[in-house]
C-alpha cells in the first residue's frame, strides 16, 4: 500500500504540490490524474524519493523509500525514459540493474518475456522503436519481482496491441496482491483499467475514489429523461418529491434532482405508466473535465470546496 500525507512541493513561494493526501491500496489499480502541470510527476517523484518535499511524507507499507532495505524488489518504478548506454542491449542492461541490484539473474530472460522483448534481447537498445523502450522500462520497473509499482504514463507510445497488453499485465500485477499506481492522460484506458482513481488540479487532491462509485455519483446529478402517456400527472408527483421537472411535450419530461431509480419508483407508488426512462451515464473523461474545470486557468488558488463532489 502507498499512503500519502499532508504532501507538499514548493518552488520558490508556488505550491506544485499542495498538502496532499491519498491511499493507493495494494491489489488494485490505482489511477492517478491531472492535467498537464497538475503535479502528478512530482508527487510520484517524492514517492520513490527523487524529490525531496517541502513536507509531508509518502510511505509503501509502512516505510520511507530510503528506509526499504532493497528497493528495487520493494518498488518498480517507470518515472522517466530509462537510460540505457545506445550499444547495449535490453539483456545486457538488465544484468547490469539486476547485478547492482542484488536480483537473480534468471529474472532478466522472465522480465523479457513478460513485456515482449524476448526476440530483441540481443538488440542494441539504439535500434529499439518509442514502444520497445516502454517496454525495456516495464521491465526494468518489474526486475525486482516488486510488491508495489509505480508507472508514470506506462501506455506512452505503446500502438493498440501494446496497450490492450499492458492492460492485460497491470490487471494480473494487481490480481496478485500488487500495489498499482499509475498516472495517465488515457482516460477511456484509465476507466477501463484502473478500480481507484486520485484526480488531482494545480497540486491538490479534488477526488479519490472508485471508479464505479464516482461515475455513480456524477449519474446521480445527471438530468433523466423520462416519457409517460400522464407526463403532467408524474411530473406533478415528482415536484411533490422536491425534482425541478421541464414538460418538453406531451409525452416527455427532464427531471434534475432525482435519479432513474426514484423515478421509476415514484411513478410506480403513483401507479402512472413509464414508457423510457434514461439516465446519461457520464464517463471518466466527463468526470475529470468537470472535477478539474478551469485547470487551464493561471495558477489562482481557490480551494476545491470537497474532495470527491462533482
Ligand atoms: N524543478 C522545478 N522548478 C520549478 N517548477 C517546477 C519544477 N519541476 C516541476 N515544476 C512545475 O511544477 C508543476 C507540476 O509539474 P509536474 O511535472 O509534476 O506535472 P504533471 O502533472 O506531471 O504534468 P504532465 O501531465 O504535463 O506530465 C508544473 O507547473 C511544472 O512547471
Amino acid at each position: 500500500m502507498i499512503k500519502v500525507s499532508g504532501l507538499s512541493k514548493d518552488y520558490g513561494r508556488r505550491p506544485v504540490v499542495d498538502h496532499l493526501d491519498f491511499t493507493a491500496p495494494s491489489g488494485r489499480i490505482t489511477g492517478f490524474l491531472g492535467a498537464n502541470g497538475a503535479g502528478k510527476s512530482t508527487t510520484l517523484h517524492m514517492i520513490v524519493g527523487l524529490i525531496r518535499p517541502s513536507s509531508g511524507t509518502a510511505h509503501i507499507d509502512g516505510m520511507a523509500y530510503h528506509e526499504l532495505l532493497v528497493p528495487p524488489r520493494a518498488v518498480g518504478v517507470l518515472l522517466d525514459q530509462p537510460s540505457v548506454h545506445p550499444r547495449m542491449t535490453a539483456g545486457q542492461h538488465l544484468n547490469v540493474l539486476a547485478v547492482r541490484s542484488g536480483v537473480p539473474r534468471h529474472r532478466v530472460r522472465e522480465v523479457l518475456e513478460t513485456v515482449g522483448l524476448a526476440d530483441a534481447g540481443n538488440k542494441p537498445v539504439s535500434r529499439f522503436s518509442f514502444g520497445m523502450h516502454r517496454r525495456l522500462g516495464l521491465a526494468c520497473a518489474l526486475l525486482g519481482d516488486p510488491g508495489t509499482l509505480i508507472l508514470d504514463e506506462p501506455a506512452n507510445g505503446l500502438d493498440p496491441q501494446g496497450i490492450v497488453w499492458l492492460r492485460d499485465l497491470l490487471a494480473k500485477l494487481a490480481e496478485q496482491g500488487r500495489t498499482v499506481l499509475l498516472s495517465s492522460h488515457l482516460l477511456g484506458e484509465v476507466q477501463a483499467l484502473a478500480h481507484r482513481v486520485v484526480v488531482l488540479d494545480r497540486g491538490r487532491l479534488v477526488a479519490e475514489d472508485d471508479v464505479p462509485a464516482l461515475l455513480d455519483r456524477a449519474s446521480a446529478r445527471r438530468p433523466v429523461r423520462v416519457a409517460s402517456p400522464a407526463i403532467q400527472d408524474l411530473a406533478g408527483e415528482l415536484r411533490r418529491l422536491g425534482a425541478t421537472v421541464a414538460v418538453t411535450d406531451g409525452r416527455h419530461a427532464v427531471v434534475n434532482g432525482l435519479t432513474a431509480a426514484q423515478i421509476g419508483d415514484a411513478a410506480a407508488v403513483a401507479g402512472i405508466a413509464v414508457h423510457e426512462l434514461y439516465a446519461e451515464r457520464p464517463d471518466l473523461e466527463a468526470v475529470f473535465m468537470t472535477l478539474t474545470e478551469g485547470a487551464e486557468a493561471p495558477a489562482g488558488r481557490t480551494p476545491p470546496s470537497s474532495v470527491g463532489s462533482l
